[in-house]
């Protein structure tokens, strides 16, 4: 066997010397009180601030989360990115920031799964830990879902990027929006009608917002397969993980019979959404990576169905 090289083996200072070499110096006298109930409390100093602020708190934190689900994976971990805040009156001269990623804390230590109840309970007891009358959190974070070959039936897994707003208002009670970001086929109608053969297509990007209705049940349906569905049954074809040759047969001639604008793409969604009871309004955007250029093509529709006017 080959004998081990050694290195020269040069003497360093010691860890401590070279911290001090860099610059490390030693602890200065100590005045002020470091027990937590004899410092200075900036933050709930209370006088005129001038102005009161409609969000303070913290954003960018990442989290594990469960998230569950009607597609397979039933259940899985993703990485959360929070955002928390409430408003503050100009009496006020700060939040108590520690308190929303100790919140954070406890519930991860009892499993904290991404749904629409535990997130509004969250929200609520956020604004009582705060004392204040509100508070909201976002909640961004990829989901995953088998997806198998259309001839085939061999599985992969997609994802989508998957948003949830909790806002909790003493007064107004809960306002909760749900997003759904989805890649699909599109193929061009045009290109398909001008040539004697062929069609540009691309990957297109489906991006649903919806208000769901305060008596959005859960338990009954689970939103994210709802959006996904509306994205991918209009579009010109699925996107999948795995294709084989009379998969990829399959998908090809499926985007030929089912040519699709951005613009048809975002009214078909919408009428899908229209249609969806716990849908109260949404916003559709579709970007499609275009082939035949550099820029995308975009096209977006935004809807009320409580003022259900323009049908
Ligand atoms: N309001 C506010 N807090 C900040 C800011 N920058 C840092 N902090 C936070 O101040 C926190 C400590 O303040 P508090 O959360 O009120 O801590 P505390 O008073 O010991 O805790 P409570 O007893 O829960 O009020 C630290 O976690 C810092 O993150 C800032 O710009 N604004």
């Amino acid at each position: 066997m080959d004998k081990i090289k050694t290195f020269p083996k040069k003497q360093l200072p010691n860890k401590a010397q070279r911290h001090k070499l860099f610059g490390s110096v030693e602890p200065g006298p100590k005045t002020k009180p470091s027990e937590k109930s004899k410092m200075a409390d900036l933050q709930n100093t209370r006088k005129d601030f001038l102005f009161d602020l409609d969000a303070v708190g913290i954003a960018n934190v990442k989290h594990p989360i469960s998230v569950k689900s009607n597609l397979i994976p039933a259940t899985q971990t993703s990485i959360g990115t929070f955002q928390f805040s409430s408003s503050i009156e100009k009496a006020s001269k700060g939040t108590n920031m520690s308190r929303f990623t100790e919140q954070l804390t406890l519930y991860h230590e009892t499993g904290f799964t991404a749904d629409i109840k535990t997130l509004k309970e969250f929200t609520k007891e956020l604004a009582d830990r705060l004392k204040q009358k509100d508070a909201k959190l976002t909640v961004s974070f990829p989901w995953f879902f088998e997806r198998r070959g259309p001839q085939s039936g061999l599985a992969g897994m997609n994802h989508a990027d998957a948003s949830i707003t909790v806002s909790y208002d003493q007064l107004k009670g809960y306002n909760v929006t749900a997003s759904l970001s989805a890649l699909i086929t599109t193929l061009c109608p045009c290109s398909k009608e001008i040539s004697e053969y062929s069609a540009h297509n691309q990957r297109g990007n489906v991006s649903m917002e919806i208000k769901l209705t305060d008596d959005f049940d859960e338990e009954k349906a689970d939103w994210k397969e709802s959006l996904l569905e509306a994205a991918e049954s209009n579009a010109s074809a699925r996107i999948h993980p795995v294709l084989k040759r009379p998969d990829e047969k399959m998908v090809t001639e499926q985007a030929y019979e089912n040519p699709r604008f951005v613009e048809d793409m975002v009214r078909l969604v919408a009428a899908d959404l229209y249609e969806m009871p716990f849908a109260e309004k949404f916003k559709v955007t579709c970007r499609n990576e275009e082939s035949i250029h550099m820029h995308d093509a975009i096209a977006s529709v935004t809807y009320d169905k409580t003022n259900d006017n323009t049908l």
